[in-house]
């Protein structure tokens, strides 16, 4: 009895295609992609009533996604949409049939080919989260500076120097400009910035200040403010949303950057220091703009001029600090909290970041353009110079 549903099928699918050859043909449709079409329209018929009782043994795999094969079933099954949009309050009618009224008029055939697609791309991503991988295997390659690792629709960046406090070399500015290029375009809903060890991290690694090309100290101030400004425009530009796991102190950079997140949780053993008159610098990542904001300009003046150090206590009063869990219990609650999030409708979170970013955005480049050219000509201060001797030759501590 299937069998004989199943050829019928597959014969009236076969006449169909051939009826529609010679309008094809007339549209000038090369042969090569004729033929490519035939063959995905026979692979997905076959394949659809497998497709069909393979995903009532998949997982859960949340509620846009069963919108979307509702839909894509609705299409391969009956075609366009046919029935009268339900009303405002029958919201999940409404949302079953949205789904269904937006594929228009894709054929069944491709309706019944993107089903089967999706259901072999959830099976496979199910047998693999079904498996307990050890973490190397969740760790992407090609880091030397950071540990990238993306579970549970979160992509987290990890610094991880933390013999050196997770100070920031000019490898690491790069490899974290790597890591947010791929996280905005890998499937993850949210991002994660996080410290490994006892620091979230001690801002720029001091000894970025020794490596003085042959062209002199001018050029390396030049290509470094270039970088400083690339750096920047990345989390200006990021767009999805970006959250701070602060896991123990941070300075400078590490702390500026912190009022281009959307979310910043903090340990009760973070503390936030931007020391920059102490070392003969100026303020970067924005800092100079979006700290008056956050904080009023009396607040961030203590910070940014004075270098005064904040409690995460305090910083969470300031604004700068979304919320303080205590130092024993953070990585369990932060991590509970963001995994719930993480199942939010990715699109809606980005949709949300993006109008939130979107105002401002040239405004922030702008302001990134100009505290990086101040930074430039702050690096060859004899201020700057004496601030970072004393430091790399163990005469100053912060
Ligand atoms: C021509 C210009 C080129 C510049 C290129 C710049 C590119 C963009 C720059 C953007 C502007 C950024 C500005 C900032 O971030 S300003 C903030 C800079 N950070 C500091 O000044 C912190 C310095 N570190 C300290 O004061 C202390 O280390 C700290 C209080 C953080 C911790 O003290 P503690 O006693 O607990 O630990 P240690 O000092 O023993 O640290 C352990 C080892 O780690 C090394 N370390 C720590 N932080 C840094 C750092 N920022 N730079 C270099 N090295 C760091 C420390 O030396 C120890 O190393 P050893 O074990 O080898 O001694």
């Amino acid at each position: 009895m299937f069998k004989e549903k199943y050829s019928i099928l597959v014969c009236n699918s076969w006449e169909q295609l051939e009826i529609s050859v010679p309008v094809c043909s007339s549209l000038q449709v090369p042969a090569l992609q004729l033929h490519m079409s035939k063959t995905a329209m026979r692979a997905s018929q076959k394949d659809f009533e497998s497709a069909l009782s393979q995903v009532k043994r998949l997982k859960d795999p949340g509620n846009e996604v069963k919108l979307k094969l509702y839909a894509l079933y609705k299409q391969a099954t009956e075609g366009p949409c046919n029935t009268p949009k339900p009303g405002v309050f029958d919201l999940i009618n409404k949302a079953k049939w949205d789904a269904w009224n937006a594929l228009g008029s894709l054929p069944k055939e491709t309706a019944r080919q993107n089903y089967v697609d999706l259901v072999s791309g959830l099976s496979s991503s199910s047998d693999s989260s079904s498996q307990v991988k050890p973490e190397a295997d969740r760790k992407q390659p090609g880091y030397e500076t950071l540990v990238v690792t993306s579970e549970d629709s979160i992509t987290k960046i990890m610094m991880n120097r933390p013999a050196k406090k997770n100070a920031i070399t000019i490898q690491m500015y790069n490899e974290i400009m790597l890591a947010l290029k791929a996280a905005s375009k890998d499937d993850s809903a949210i991002t994660v910035l996080t410290g490994n060890g006892d620091y979230y991290s001690s801002g720029n690694d001091l000894s970025n200040f020794t490596d003085i090309p042959p062209e002199g100290i001018e050029e390396k101030a030049k290509s470094s403010a270039i970088l400083l400004r690339d750096f920047v425009d990345c989390f200006i530009d990021f767009p999805k949303p970006l959250i701070a796991v602060v896991n123990g102190p941070a300075v400078g950079i590490s702390v500026t950057i912190l009022g281009l997140f959307d979310t910043v949780y903090a340990s009760s053993r973070a503390t936030f220091h931007t020391p920059f008159s102490h070392l003969g610098q100026s303020p970067e990542g924005c800092s100079s703009y979006t700290f008056p904001k956050i904080m009023g300009p009396a607040k961030a003046a203590e910070m940014l001029i004075f270098g005064k150090k904040l409690t995460a206590a305090e910083a969470c009063a300031q604004g700068l600090v979304t919320e303080v869990f205590p130092d024993s219990t953070f990585q369990k609650e932060v991590w509970t909290r963001l995994k719930a999030y993480s199942k939010l409708p990715p699109n809606a979170m980005r949709i949300s970041k993006q109008v939130i970013r979107n105002r401002e955005k040239e405004k922030l480049r702008a302001i990134n353009a100009e505290e990086s050219r101040a930074l430039q000509e702050r690096w060859l201060s004899d201020e700057c110079t004496n601030a970072v001797m004393n430091f790399l030759t163990r005469k100053a501590k912060l």
